[in-house]
């Protein structure tokens, strides 16, 4: 394909993806009026806001008051929506109506027939012994990670901080951990162009990490397989990282014409030194996961052989531990950061807004996109 051919930046997803009709949205719409067992406060502002934004659009209302909880929650979960088109929201809407509706009835008479929850598209999310786990569930993609994607995270994380849990992980399906983001996010360019995805996406990124930042219970990676970009960056806010011996820890920021983020630009530096910093961030150097434990990023390395069961039996053994205090000892370990951390966030996530308006940025997500380079 002639690059010439291909306007990346003015691609519209809602051009290729699968539309729902008007009936379909009007369907899901009663469909949830017969919804007869409560999905939860975090499913219902789901659908809330994807239900404003394939009606009226972006977020319209003025920021409500902080005392104001119920409405300041509905604001943050249409506002996160960003740009999202219509045609978008009410797919998304559709299907998640779709999926609750199904999971509701199979799960008829069965009260503890699964500990899956409802309602993610791109993850699956489980509850059990006292661990929620969060799988990224786009293994033939890689797990990368696309703007919904991102959004769900964000919600399993501020369930997962609320729930009765012990400890949180975050593992991927299939033989990757995640490949980063979805570059195809850069091919959603709303109505007002190029500038407003960048600043919407600024905003999605930096609240996105601040959910890493805040998260208040033990926080555990399981890399699975090989990690990219923001998956690897973000292993600086987790409080263990176990890798599969076949990990490897890659971030390509210069190769995309982009910079770091995950608050990685300041974890990173302190966590292994400066120049061992530079070398993965500034040169893109892909570390295995042996070198990435040597360095300090990774907590302990399995063979691929038995990396499932090791990790599983040390991790349901923490989870029994008093979860109170391992909570209070995050936080004395965490909370001195806290505020420097999310100030480094919102610089990062302003300088990347710069970026992905560069040529440097655009000419590399084209190749990608037009399989003419891979990294
Ligand atoms: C205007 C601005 C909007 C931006 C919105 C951004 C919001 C926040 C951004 C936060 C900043 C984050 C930065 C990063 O994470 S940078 C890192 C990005 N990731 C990459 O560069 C990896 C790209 N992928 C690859 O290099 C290879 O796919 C990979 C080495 C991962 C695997 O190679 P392999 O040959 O084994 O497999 P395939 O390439 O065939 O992959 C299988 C299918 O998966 C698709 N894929 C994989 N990774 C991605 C990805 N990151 N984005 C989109 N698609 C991905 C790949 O295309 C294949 O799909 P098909 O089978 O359909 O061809």
């Amino acid at each position: 394909m002639q690059i010439s051919n291909f306007p990346v930046l003015q691609m519209h997803k809602s051009q290729t993806a699968m539309r729902a009709s008007q009936k379909d949205f009007e369907s899901a719409v009663n469909q949830m009026k017969l919804l007869t067992k409560d999905p939860g406060n975090e499913m219902k502002l789901k659908l809330y806001a994807l239900y404003k934004q394939a009606t009226e659009g972006p977020c319209n209302m003025p920021k409500p008051g902080m005392l104001d909880l119920i409405s300041k929650a509905k604001w943050d979960a249409w506002s996160a929506l960003g740009s999202l088109p219509k045609e978008t929201a009410k797919q998304n809407y559709v299907e998640l109506v779709s999926s609750l509706s199904s999971s509701a009835s199979s799960s008829q008479g069965k009260p503890d027939a699964d500990s899956k929850q409802p309602g993610y598209e791109t993850l699956v999310v489980t509850s059990e012994n006292g661990i929620t786990k969060i799988m990224l569930n786009r293994p033939t993609k890689k797990n990368a990670i696309t703007t919904q994607m991102y959004q769900e995270i964000m919600l399993a994380l501020e369930a997962a901080a609320k729930d009765d849990s012990a400890i949180t992980v975050l593992t991927g399906n299939g033989d990757y951990y995640c490949s980063g983001n979805d570059l195809n996010n850069f091919t959603d360019i709303p109505p007002g162009g190029v500038e407003e995805k960048a600043k919407n996406s600024a905003i999605l990124l930096r609240d996105f990490v601040g959910c890493f930042i805040d998260f208040p219970k033990p926080l555990i990676a399981v890399v699975n397989g090989p990690a990219v970009g923001i998956s690897v960056t973000l292993l600086g806010l987790f409080d263990i990282v176990y890798a599969s011996d076949r990990a490897t820890f890659h971030t390509p920021f210069s190769h995309l014409g982009q910079s770091p983020e995950g608050c990685s630009s300041y974890m990173f530096p302190k966590i292994m030194g400066s120049a061992k910093a530079a070398e993965m961030l500034i040169f893109g150097k892909k570390l295995t996961a042996r070198e990435a434990c040597a360095q300090g990023l990774v907590t302990e390395v399995f063979p691929d052989s038995t990396f499932q069961k090791e990790v599983w039996t040390r991790l349901k053994a923490y989870s029994k531990l008093p979860p109170n205090a391992m909570r209070i000892s995050k936080q004395l370990i965490r909370n001195v950061e806290k505020e420097k951390l999310h100030a480094i966030n919102s610089e990062e996530s302003s300088v990347l807004q710069g970026r992905w308006l560069s040529d440097e940025c655009t000419n590399a997500i084209m190749n990608f996109l037009s399989r003419k380079a891979k990294l």
